[in-house]
């Protein structure tokens, strides 16, 4: 019989996933795993559990949370010689892995998709010793994913992200980095850098939009020093994916990206603060296994 652990933060998002705990239980159970669950208490929690999944053989670990919580079942598990294959149920706010691998947003579906059994390596990154699924970088406003506070956003859901942007828009300046891409070299002010495993990034589709995630390569997104209306300017292209022929932004791909400053840059690692930069941005191609819809995989298959 096969093992499942699953691991589930009861504050994400709007705190649905205790209500819908017993029925995905019982779902799991009749499709003939072996059920146990987590719940995790505070920050770094479900990296301890993840890791204990992987030492104890689990077939199968459940991430059920937001972003945050997939970001440390992936630490939890990465380093391991054995890596239990991982589920998506995406309860949290923005759920941007979910987006990006075609995962539904409602617990019955997730569950589905992960019963349904289709487990496909895909690339995650590393930055110094953290590990990414969706995306890292730097920059002020890069800050606005862990500063909104997780009451506000239980309540208001995505909204909470884009009134605090909104808020943070006169705080922006830009830093100046040096970027060392596979060899290529960009020096200057920047505004925001990206390292992008996948194309959906802050609830927003197109932001990196040719990025494939069984490549061993990153999207680089570099937009420059640009002013706040410039900026503005930029945002409403980058809803529709224009804003990546713009000569204030650079996009590009890569497999080892290093990032150095002589500034404060704080760096995000998929919406959670991860420490201070200089930062060495590694793709580990094909590196675990996710269950996704079949029909994710069609798709990304035509874009090649
Ligand atoms: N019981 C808990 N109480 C408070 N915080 C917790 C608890 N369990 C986990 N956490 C922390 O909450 C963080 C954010 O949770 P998570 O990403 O699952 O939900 P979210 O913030 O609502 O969604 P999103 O990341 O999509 O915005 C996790 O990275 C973890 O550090």
């Amino acid at each position: 019989m096969q093992r499942a652990r699953i691991i589930y933060n009861p504050t994400s998002g709007r705190e649905a996933v205790k209500r819908e705990l017993p029925e995905i239980l019982q779902r799991f159970e009749q499709a003939g795993y072996e059920t146990s669950t987590h719940a995790t208490t505070c920050e770094g929690d479900a990296i301890e559990a993840a890791r204990m999944a992987a030492e104890r053989k689990f077939d199968l670990v459940v991430a059920a949370g937001g972003d945050g919580t997939i970001n440390e079942v992936i630490n939890g598990i990465a380093e391991k010689d054995y890596r239990p294959r991982v589920g998506i149920i995406p309860v949290g706010t923005t759920n941007d892995f979910a987006r990006a691998i075609h995962v539904p947003r409602n617990v019955k579906g997730a569950v589905d998709v992960i019963l349904e059994g289709h487990p496909k390596a895909l690339d995650i990154g590393r930055v110094n010793n953290h590990y990414f699924v969706n995306i890292a970088g730097g920059g002020k406003l890069t800050e606005l994913t862990y500063e909104v506070p997780s009451k506000l956003k239980t309540v208001l859901g995505q909204l909470a992200y884009y009134l605090k942007g909104v808020e943070m828009v006169p705080s922006i300046r830009p830093t100046y980095v040096q970027i060392e891409f596979d060899g290529k070299w960009f020096e200057g002010e920047v505004m925001v850098f990206l390292v992008s495993n996948t194309n959906s990034i802050g609830g927003l589709e197109k932001l990196a939009p040719d990025a494939l995630m069984d490549d061993g390569m990153f999207d680089l997104l570099i937009i420059k020093k640009v002013n706040i209306p410039e900026l503005i300017r930029l945002a409403s292209l980058a809803m529709k994916g224009n804003h990546i022929s713009d000569p204030n932004v650079i996009y590009t791909t890569a497999n080892r990206i290093k990032v150095h400053t002589d500034e404060k840059m704080q760096l995000n690692i998929d919406g959670e603060y991860g420490g201070l930069l200089p930062g060495e941005f590694v793709n580990l191609y094909r590196h675990l296994e996710f269950y996704v819809p079949k029909t994710f995989w069609e798709e990304q298959d035509s874009q090649r």
